[in-house]
């Protein structure tokens, strides 16, 4: 029999920038938002608290601007731009949706978002308002990823829950390899080891040392965040 309690109090959810284009070439698609503002908004009534690290890949990606000769460093502040743009269009589908979201930003950009300042995002969290946190680490060389590892060790998270293109941890990039098969569990030992492209070896690193497990899903599949909420079997969990 399924619970009717969440599994957890506080979530941190990193969803993927390029997730946010649907099935348009770039940007922002306005029903795939508003579908995933939908069950965000469905795991709060739960009375879970949600932070949200949300990437950029679908405006900019670093590494995209350094492969044609850009400083490596500065297509990274790009990238870290690109995320703010994503925060803002998220936070007001959110408010709009009737939740009350809160953009904070790693990068000062004060006359656009207020700057993270930790225990300020605490008292949004415990006042029940969405905290989205953009500009990742505010550091170049680095990944919402790993921003996403980060802040859920910072708010005492019990896990990042990381909404991705495909359902799961592989035994290889199920994009490349159609024989590959999905883990319903593995350890982050394993995981980094047998160097599985899904996160970076950072944000494993962080998550292992600090052991704050990382459930990964489908980000296109209806209900599956509100099923990784209630504990029940979605995905692969990336445990110690
Ligand atoms: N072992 C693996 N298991 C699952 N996905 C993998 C694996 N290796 C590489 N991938 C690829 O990783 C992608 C998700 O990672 P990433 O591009 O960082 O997503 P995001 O846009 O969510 O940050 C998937 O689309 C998948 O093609
Ligand atoms: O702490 C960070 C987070 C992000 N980025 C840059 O922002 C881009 C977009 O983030 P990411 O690729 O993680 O987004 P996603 O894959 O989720 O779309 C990255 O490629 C990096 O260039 C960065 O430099 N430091």
């Amino acid at each position: 029999m399924s619970q009717t309690k969440p599994a957890y109090k506080r979530i941190l959810l990193k969803l993927s920038g390029e997730a946010l284009m649907g099935d348009d070439q770039f940007g922002i698609n306005r029903d795939t938002i508003v579908r995933m503002v939908d069950e965000i908004a469905e795991v709060t009534r739960l009375g879970v608290e949600v932070a949200v690290v949300i990437g950029g890949g679908n405006i900019f990606r670093g590494v995209a601007g350094g492969s044609v000769g850009m400083d490596r460093a500065t297509a990274d502040y790009m990238g870290m731009l690109a995320t703010v743009m994503n925060a803002l269009a998220l936070g007001d589908t959110m408010n709009k949706a009737g939740l009350t979201a809160r953009v904070m930003s790693a990068i000062g950009i004060e006359q656009v978002v207020e700057p993270y300042v930790r225990p300020k995002a605490l008292q949004y969290l415990e006042e029940g308002k969405v905290v989205i946190f953009a500009a990742g680490t505010g550091n170049p060389f680095f990944t919402t990823d790993t921003a996403a590892a980060l802040r859920g060790a910072e708010i005492g998270a019990e896990m990042v829950l990381k909404a991705t293109k495909v359902d799961g941890v592989y035994t290889a990039d199920p994009k490349k390899d159609p024989s590959a098969t999905r883990y319903s569990k593995i350890t982050f030992n394993d995981a980094m080891t047998q160097n599985l492209g899904i996160m970076d070896a950072a944000a494993f690193a962080l998550c292992r040392d600090q052991k704050l497990p990382i459930k990964v899903f489908s980000i296109f599949k209806h209900g599956a965040l509100k099923r990784v909420v209630m504990g029940e079997d979605e995905g692969t969990l990336v445990h110690v």
